[in-house]
């Protein structure tokens, strides 16, 4: 019998929420773009690579990129979970299930804020020759009658002193303006991200996805940044690189959906360091479909595969230095009814807590008119958010 508890949020609570992500082997943490929501997911109560098979109220996880096997990692593979407790916060307002624990307030009231240990960066290792290839893949797309756009994806490792604390890492994940928050742990292994682009959210039927791709960096005054975010507006290049996103998800779901509205003209998104291309694209979902199917459909999108996909995402495996495992593919939740929501994990990291090590990806997408040089500033404005979290979480904030 499943036990229900509900009541307006306390001051103590969240602090306690996010203690005791640290204390299950098996957690998620969703938070939404306007931090209105936030999602929990404790223990295990089933699992698996993916998320078809599993029965459950709620299922949280990611899938891989692409099917190329990791080593040394589960995680990376793909993971999704029916937890052993469901807790919401939305509105202020929180929601407690579970079928293993009947006392929502004794329960909480366990997870306290552990010492935590004073973590140093020792190392930092690049994949040296990016530019390089960046190079080689805009002559490949300046000469081939095909290939339009491959999204680069780029790795860069840092050797931490210590395991990081998941209730740190959500303090540190709230600077980031406008972007999702995600976490799952497994074992030894976590996946953070902190994100602007959401793949499919369906509720009730109603569909929401976006386009978001062509990005340009923030100013450091508020003219210079209105003086940028017009000059990606206004790039031929950036709109075409944007264009290609739009017209792919309406193929995709033309056949899925009624009443598709795909605005003509892109806004600007803020983030933090970014600003990128936006395109909200909304309908109605055929009700012979459920967010999984409509997940599937997409993934991946021109904002992290390329045109035209099947060459684009044979490219990436050939070219790029490693498999991506979560990076840049849909991580997120549904449930029982066929609502949920999937967001990109990019802006993420992958850590192991056991050796220490944190990879954090960034990717750009490389069309013929692109510069190499400006698109390797770019992921280094990608690699932003996380490597930001790891200073704050090192500085102590
Ligand atoms: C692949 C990434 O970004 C994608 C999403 C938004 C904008 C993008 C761009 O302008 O290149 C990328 O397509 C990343 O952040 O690692």
């Amino acid at each position: 019998m499943k036990y229900h508890f509900s009541r307006a949020l306390r001051d103590e609570d969240q602090t306690r929420l996010y203690c005791a992500l640290d204390y299950f082997d098996t957690t998620a943490y969703f938070a939404s773009a306007d931090s209105k929501k936030e999602l929990f997911g404790f223990g295990v109560l089933q699992q698996a690579m993916s998320p078809e098979n599993l029965t459950g109220d709620v299922v949280f996880g990611g899938c891989a990129f692409d099917d190329q096997l990791i080593v040394n990692t589960q995680l990376m593979n793909g993971m999704w979970f029916v937890p052993k407790i469901f807790v919401t916060v939305y509105d202020r307002y929180i929601k407690f299930e579970s079928n293993t624990v009947a006392n929502f307030e004794e329960w909480l009231a366990t997870f306290k804020k552990r010492e935590t240990a004073q973590i140093t960066i020792r190392g930092v290792t690049d994949e040296q020759d990016w530019l390089l290839r960046t190079e080689k893949l805009i002559d490949t797309l300046t000469t081939s009658d095909t290939l339009k756009k491959v999204v680069f994806g780029r790795q860069k490792q840092y050797q931490l002193s210590d395991a990081l604390d998941i209730s740190r890492l959500i303090t540190a994940l709230k600077t980031q303006k406008n972007a999702y928050r995600f976490i799952l742990k497994q074992h030894q292994e976590l996946f953070v991200s902190a994100t602007p682009e959401r793949l499919v959210k369906v509720m009730a039927g109603q569909l929401e996805t976006a386009a978001v791709a062509g990005t340009v960096r923030r100013g450091t005054t508020i003219s210079e940044d209105v003086a940028l975010g017009q000059s990606l507006f206004n790039s031929a290049k950036n709109r075409q690189e944007h264009q290609y996103v739009v017209d792919n998800i309406f193929q995709k779901l033309q056949m899925v959906t009624t009443d598709l509205i795909v605005p003509k003209t892109p806004k600007l998104l803020s983030n933090k360091q970014v600003q990128h291309l936006y395109t909200p694209i909304n309908g109605r979902i055929d009700p012979a479909y459920g967010v999984v199917d409509i997940m599937r459909r997409l993934h991946p999108t021109p904002a992290l595969g390329g045109v035209p996909q099947e060459e684009a995402q044979h490219y990436i495996r050939l070219h790029e230095k490693k498999p991506r495992g979560l990076f840049a593919a849909p991580i997120g939740y549904y449930t029982a009814n066929s609502s949920g929501e999937f967001i990109i994990g990019i802006r993420s990291m992958h850590v192991n807590q056991t050796t220490h090590l944190a990879t954090l990806f960034a990717g750009a997408g490389i069309v013929s008119d692109s510069n190499a040089e400006q698109e390797l500033q770019e992921t280094n404005l990608k690699f932003e958010p996380m490597r930001q979290l790891l200073r704050d979480y090192t500085n102590g904030k």
